[in-house]
């Protein structure tokens, strides 16, 4: 097949030199040897290097290309042709092929063995053990995802309006008809979202759903064009029965169907309420935030008449805790949207003491004016890139107690390598259920400055 004959075939060069194709849906039996950090079957063959979703070590499975890139091959498992003894059967008949959940076919204590396992791996790779490392917290293994994203796509050729998530490593939405990794709640609003759309007498215009739940329960639907009146009178009519705010969003912000919509969740053992809007960084899963929330105040260990630092405090999750059991909290994040409603959760909550400020924290921080009074302690919960650059002036701002929350094991361990390089010593680290299904781990460790 010539080159220009096969442009979605990706192409690399094999260790033998000699010019090769490996077209997405090629079909290769494999033996898997190991797994990877994110629960997916590792094999090798003719020099390449393939990672599998659905599959595990010492099976042998009939797997199709997803993506190849240069020696490395994504594919996802079809036929399991000898099986690990230590293979389960998903609770939901969708999982495999959508990208949602990629480990329902590992029972959950497994999963967890396994994030902890790529901690300690990643932890490992830049020489860092911690002196203690701590019991993983673990959540529910389902119905615990009170926010989710809902793919929907309008296929013309069919005249059907596709309901789902993504395949794994692919943008085709897989259908799928209930979700049991959504909380209880928001089970029946996704359930009914194909019959609602396909319903439509213009799907062209739709975007994708996303739900949330708290306090209140809430769809927000993004749309390219106005709706049709008959297709809005429909969905209000859905969302009524439901007991479901409406929220839209063309061009611009989300704004609520009906004036006066809020969302919001309580930290209960706090009694704490956070109010946010569709776009807010919000955690997903409630009963894991608390027990996070509850790990990182314990191992903070503030004084009562300490200063607080909360870096990328986004609602003020951490921060309003925090400032019930101290001085004072100052509290930094990057969207000044966010801050916004931090600022009014904290006079909500009557929590005068801590205190938003804006800033970008891939730039240096020490020459901040909150930053220049000392703390007593810090936390930080980045993004996935981490806090190179934070973890560095934090350091120079001789911050003697840091806790670092991540969802990313491989940049919570190259920054906390920074701190220990400064002289920190790496007290305490361990895994947290956040994510229970797939493969993404969230993660806690401590530093102090002995
Ligand atoms: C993982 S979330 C944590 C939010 C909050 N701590 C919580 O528990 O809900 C990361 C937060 O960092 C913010 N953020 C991302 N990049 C940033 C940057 N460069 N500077 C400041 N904040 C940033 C995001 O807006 C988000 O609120
Ligand atoms: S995300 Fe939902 S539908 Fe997809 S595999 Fe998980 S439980 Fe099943």
């Amino acid at each position: 097949m010539s080159r220009s004959k096969a442009p979605k075939s990706l192409r690399f060069q094999p260790a033998g030199g000699v010019r090769n194709t490996l077209p997405a849906g090629k079909k290769q039996v494999l033996s898997i040897e190991r797994l990877s950090h994110d629960g997916r079957g590792i094999a090798f063959l003719d020099g390449r290097t393939w990672f599998v979703s659905g599959a595990l070590p010492g099976e042998q499975v009939q797997a199709e290309v997803l993506a190849a890139r240069s020696k490395v091959v994504e594919a996802q498992s079809l036929v399991i042709q000898s099986s690990s003894p230590e293979r389960i059967t998903p609770e939901c008949q969708w999982a495999g092929r959508c990208g949602g959940c990629t480990l329902q076919h590992i029972s959950h204590a497994q999963q967890i063995e396994l994030k902890h396992a790529n901690l300690v791996e990643q932890f490992s790779r830049e020489g860092l053990t911690p002196v203690t490392w701590a019991e993983p917290l673990v959540g529910p293994a389902f119905a615990y995802r009170r926010r989710s994203r809902v793919a929907v796509r309008y296929d013309v050729k069919q005249k059907h309006v596709q309901v789902g998530f993504r395949g794994p490593a692919s943008n085709a939405i897989v259908e799928v008809a209930s979700c049991i990794i959504l909380v209880p709640e928001l089970q029946p609003v996704f359930a009914g979202l194909s019959a609602l759309f396909n319903s439509f007498q213009q799907p062209q215009v739709l975007g994708h759903v996303e739900l949330f739940s708290g306090h209140n329960t809430a769809l927000l639907l993004r749309h390219t064009q106005a709706l049709h009146a008959a297709d809005l009178a429909k969905l209000r009519a859905y969302c009524a029965e439901h007991h479901v705010q409406l929220w839209l969003q063309g061009i611009g912000e989300p704004q609520p169907d009906q004036a006066g919509a809020t969302l919001g969740y309580a930290l209960t053992q706090y009694a704490v309420e956070i109010a946010y809007q569709p776009g807010d960084f919000v955690q997903v899963n409630a009963q894991m935030n608390e027990a996070m929330i509850a790990q990182a105040l314990k191992w903070l260990a503030p004084q009562s008449g300490a200063r607080v630092l909360d870096l990328f405090c986004g609602l003020g999750n951490f921060a309003l805790p925090l400032a019930q059991q101290v001085e004072e909290v100052v509290a930094v994040e990057g969207v000044e949207s966010m801050l916004v409603r931090a600022r009014a959760n904290a006079e909500a909550n009557q929590l005068s003491n801590v205190h938003f400020y804006h800033a970008d924290l891939s730039m240096p921080l020490r020459k901040a004016p909150w930053a220049k009074q000392g703390f007593a302690a810090a936390l930080l919960d980045p993004p996935r890139e981490g806090a190179q650059m934070t973890v560095t002036d934090l350091a120079q701002l001789k911050v003697p107690r840091i806790v670092y929350v991540s969802c990313n094991p491989a940049t919570l361990a190259r920054d906390a390598a920074v701190l220990l390089a400064k002289g920190y010593r790496l007290e305490k680290a361990g895994v947290l259920d956040m994510f229970a299904q797939t493969g993404h781990a969230e993660a806690m460790a401590l530093l102090v400055k002995p």
